[in-house]
């Protein structure tokens, strides 16, 4: 009795080491593989890549966990089947040494159809791990989705698509199990099979050699051999099933940056926000066509520039590059006459501030949201207070049930699109870099929200060097000079021509509220 208690009390903290060492190697991996996707360039973000977050998302998340589940099945079948051929092994070669030499030519035939189900298992594996991380993809498209899809009465049609890539994984899967089902007893089946025959080879072949009980000893540790011979090919199978995880996890971390760090980058101290753009081009891909062909541009710390131009004219881009999101095809752009890439790109882009057309929140509190900056260290909640009351914002926060404390719900769906706006100003003035890109949201708002947004606006761009993506005339009219970006050139348009010119054509294409 005592025995068996101590065999339970064994087998507890047996399956805990195990578990800890396989959850400790999946989170290892998981962390490591979440590091190299925020290192990928943008363009990989940007579906450069073909692959689609959510594909991401189900990679790091399940996949990860059933690495877990393979290094746990492996070291739990690995090690007691391990022990037992071992034990059976030396007991065979007690008994007649060239006996066993001969039985061990069975494992080769063993390995031969272990070797073949298990290719044939992890293609369909891989196969599997697809058809769930496209459901995966799907669902984290469509449910943020959810108020077009209501609006556009696309239940059923979404119901649809889900079904059929439900379809398509119910498939895979069912192949996958009936293969996995198959290989311990296919693998048993050719054991004995191949024992039986090896068996009358012996006994006729040692006959007078050894003894009954020798023999029958022998034959019985032949036996006993199936069940570890079978724990082996049930750890491959684990580990040929897992192998389409691990493979598309590392696939993640496989990428030469297009952005480069010096080693000697030197960190930008304080910046005036002196910026130039000296003969800079630039195009997505080789075959692409140029979005900006040599451009030139000065812009003093302190002045506002306004760029407009027409849908898909390059505006965006033009920021991107001077966040060094991409590198520019030749040219260079300098910040207080300093290459951007001698500079760190941490420093670059603590100077270098954005306030996105999407207002990109985060789930999390209020205050975690402005003062995303310091998230990591003590927010200060000071500073939180002041930027959101720049921002025309510590109104709406004050009524909400927990003020600053209150969780804005995912990417802030409790907020109206004016106060999402306000609380990325506020974020911008928190975060207080000497260069501010904006680039305007093209949605409307009311005329008193419009107001607050713009007085918070006029308050951000104080004492800073800001290039503004103006969507409104309104905007325009704030800035000190106005650039044309059309045909990847850049051309200075003042005030009086702006809307009674040709230009007029090329703002109202960018969507301009005029
Ligand atoms: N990641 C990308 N990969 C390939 N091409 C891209 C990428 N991003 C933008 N482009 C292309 O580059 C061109 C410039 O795009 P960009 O977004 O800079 O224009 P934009 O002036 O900001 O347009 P909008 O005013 O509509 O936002 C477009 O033709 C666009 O299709």
């Amino acid at each position: 009795m005592e025995i068996y208690y101590q065999g339970l009390v064994a087998t507890y903290w047996q399956q805990v080491f195990l578990w800890e060492a396989a959850l400790n190697s999946s989170y290892k991996i998981r962390v490591y593989v979440f590091e190299r996707v925020l290192k990928r360039n943008l363009s990989f973000f940007e579906g450069g890549g073909g692959v689609l977050t959510g594909d991401v998302a189900y990679r790091i998340t399940a996949e990860a966990s059933d690495i877990a589940d393979t290094v746990y099945a492996l070291l739990n079948t690995i090690v007691p089947s391990g022990l037992q051929l071992a034990a059976m092994a030396t007991q065979m070669m007690k008994v007649s040494p060239i006996l066993s030499l001969v039985s061990a030519l069975v494992i080769p035939c063993i390995c031969i159809v272990i070797g073949y189900l298990g290719h044939r298992l992890s293609k369909i594996s891989k196969k599997a791990h697809l058809t769930v991380a496209k459901l995966s993809a799907y669902l984290n498209e469509v449910l943020p989705s959810m108020l077009f899809i209501k609006a556009s009465n696309a239940e059923q049609c979404e119901s649809a698509r889900f079904q059929k890539l439900a379809q398509a994984d119910l498939v895979e899967q069912l192949k996958k199990k009936r293969i996995k089902a198959f290989i311990p007893q296919i693998v048993q089946g050719v054991y004995i099979g191949t024992l039986l025959i090896f068996c009358v080879g012996l006994v006729v072949v040692s006959r007078g050699a050894i003894d009954g009980a020798s023999m029958l000893s022998f034959v019985t540790s032949l036996f006993l051999l199936i069940e570890p011979i079978q724990g082996v090919g049930k750890a491959y199978n684990e580990l040929k099933q897992g192998e389409p995880a691990i493979e598309r996890l590392f696939d993640l971390t496989k990428f030469s940056s297009q952005v480069i760090e010096k080693p000697d980058a030197i960190d930008l101290g304080s910046v005036t926000g002196d910026v130039k753009f000296c003969n800079v081009s630039f195009k997505y891909g080789e075959n692409m066509p140029l979005v900006l062909d040599a451009l030139n541009l000065h812009i003093k710390p302190g002045e506002t520039v306004a760029l407009v131009g027409p849908s898909g004219g390059g505006k965006t881009t033009f920021l991107k590059l001077l966040l060094r999101l991409y590198e520019p095809l030749c040219g260079s752009i300098l910040i207080d006459d300093q290459n951007s890439r001698s500079c760190t790109l941490e420093s670059l882009r603590r100077h270098v501030g954005l306030v996105s057309q999407d207002t990109t929140l985060f789930s999390g509190t209020v205050s975690e949201n402005i003062g995303y900056r310091d998230f990591l260290g003590k927010i200060d909640m000071k500073k939180v207070e002041h930027a959101a009351k720049t921002a025309n914002a510590h109104e709406f926060i004050r009524n909400l049930p927990a003020g600053y404390e209150t969780n804005i719900g995912q990417r802030g769906s409790i907020f109206s699109g004016g106060q999402k706006q306000r609380l990325a100003i506020a974020r911008a003035i928190y975060q207080d870099s000497s260069i501010l890109l904006l680039d305007e949201a093209t949605s409307a708002l009311d005329s008193k929200s419009e107001l607050l947004v713009r007085q918070a606006l006029e308050r951000l761009m104080e004492n800073r060097t800001v290039l503004v993506i103006a969507h409104r005339l309104e905007t325009v009219l704030m800035a000190d000079r106005i650039l044309l970006l059309e045909n990847g050139k850049l051309e200075e348009v003042s005030r009086t021509s702006l809307v009674s010119n040709s230009n007029y054509d090329s703002l109202m294409a960018s969507g301009m509220v005029i």
